[in-house]
């Protein structure tokens, strides 16, 4: 044998050996999972229990992207250890998780890199029907978009929660790259028509008048939709990502087309129960205040006065009358926390209305 086929073989061998302590030390993790299931189901007899914990899995992966001692970046093994924390979820309850689809959508892709990829994830055609289906317990969470950092806020997820009782359980912010895709039939065609959603016409503006003026641009009600008619209708192309170029079998005729190269949308995760403290968490609220001078202030001092960061403050128009308004709210830190109590104090007495949408898990992937 030559010395590197000798090498290459000693090393294999080590492979090999680290491959089955590997599966040993997997399966035992597992077992344990499964045991931890077992004392949750024998405490909560005949109950709804709630396997699935956000709290731990933010703290079991930030622990993992500290202590990582390379040469893996921190990222790719929080990310191996996110899919075999969700193969032990899975033999604890199998997940049912609805998202903003079809399939294909970067919500799936948000949905995937939040739970792992042991889930049973449902596409459903609208936000409010993602809501629903959670509310009803036919799914166990949900996964909607919240904000774009090049667009703003999504105002249908922000209105949802006006009337829904379901709590945000977490967050996960996906970076979206467009591409413009076609079939390979139409590849050396003329393009006529680009499909796309709404939001990725929006984020992709700037490129599409610089680089396929006058080309006509049809929104459709995701990007997977796009994705499907333009692998369907030769001399058409979709603006989408990679899931959906994958699904339809599409080549990319200009790869990453996003205007912004930071281009992030923020997602959140709903479900019907609070989590507990993790140790970096966020909240959110919504607050109606009384029209009056210095409402605004009134509502804000009490986070300056107790220290407490403000992440986002949005507007919207309140369902209960013209030129009312409600103001949505995340700031830093858990309803737990001793100065997040004081400020939501504080905030109740002045507020028409206070409606506590969650805390929950800072994103860590
Ligand atoms: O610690 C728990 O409560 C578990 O169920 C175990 C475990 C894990 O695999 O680490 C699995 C699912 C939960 O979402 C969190 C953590």
């Amino acid at each position: 044998m030559t010395d590197e086929k000798t090498r290459l073989a000693e090393l294999r061998d080590q492979i090999d050996s680290i491959d089955q302590q590997i599966m040993d030390l997997i399966s035992a993790r597992a077992a344990c999972a499964q045991e931890v299931a077992n004392v949750k189901m024998a405490a909560n007899p005949g109950q709804d229990v709630f396997f699935y914990r956000p709290e731990r899995e933010a703290q079991v992966l930030r622990r993992i992207k500290e202590q990582n001692p390379g040469p893996l970046a921190d990222e790719e093994m929080a990310r191996l250890f996110r899919e075999i924390m969700s193969a032990c979820l899975a033999l604890e309850k199998p997940m049912h998780i609805a998202f903003l689809g079809p399939i294909g959508t970067f919500t799936q892709a948000a949905a995937l890199k939040h739970f792992g990829h042991s889930v049973i994830s449902v596409p459903l055609p609208a936000i409010d029907a993602v809501f629903r289906e959670v509310e009803s317990g036919a799914a166990h969470y949900g996964v909607v978009p919240v904000e774009n950092s090049t667009e703003g806020m999504i105002n249908h997820t922000l209105d949802m929660f006006m009337s829904s009782p379901l709590k945000i359980c977490g967050e996960v912010q996906l970076r979206i790259h467009h591409h413009l895709l076609v079939s390979p039939e139409s590849k050396d065609q003329e393009i006529t028509r680009i499909y796309s959603h709404q939001q990725s016409f929006a984020q992709c503006r700037q490129w599409l008048d610089t680089h396929r003026y006058g080309i006509e641009r049809v929104t459709v009600s995701s990007n997977a939709e796009a994705a499907r008619r333009a692998a369907e209708e030769p001399g058409t192309a979709a603006i989408a990502g990679d899931m959906a170029a994958e699904l339809y079998g599409l080549e990319k005729l200009a790869n990453c087309i996003e205007d912004r190269p930071d281009n992030t949308t923020r997602f959140l995760i709903i479900g019907r129960e609070e989590v507990s403290a993790s140790g970096h968490d966020k909240s959110s609220i919504l607050v109606s205040m009384r029209n009056k001078p210095g409402a605004l202030y009134q509502l804000l001092e009490p986070f300056h006065r107790h220290g407490i960061s403000l992440t986002r403050i949005e507007t919207r128009p309140s369902p209960s009358g013209t030129w009312a308004y409600v103001f949505y709210i995340d700031f830093e830190g858990h309803v737990e926390d001793e100065q997040v109590r004081k400020v939501l104090s504080d905030v109740d007495e002045e507020a028409v209305e206070l409606k506590k949408l969650g805390s929950y898990p800072i994103g860590v992937l």
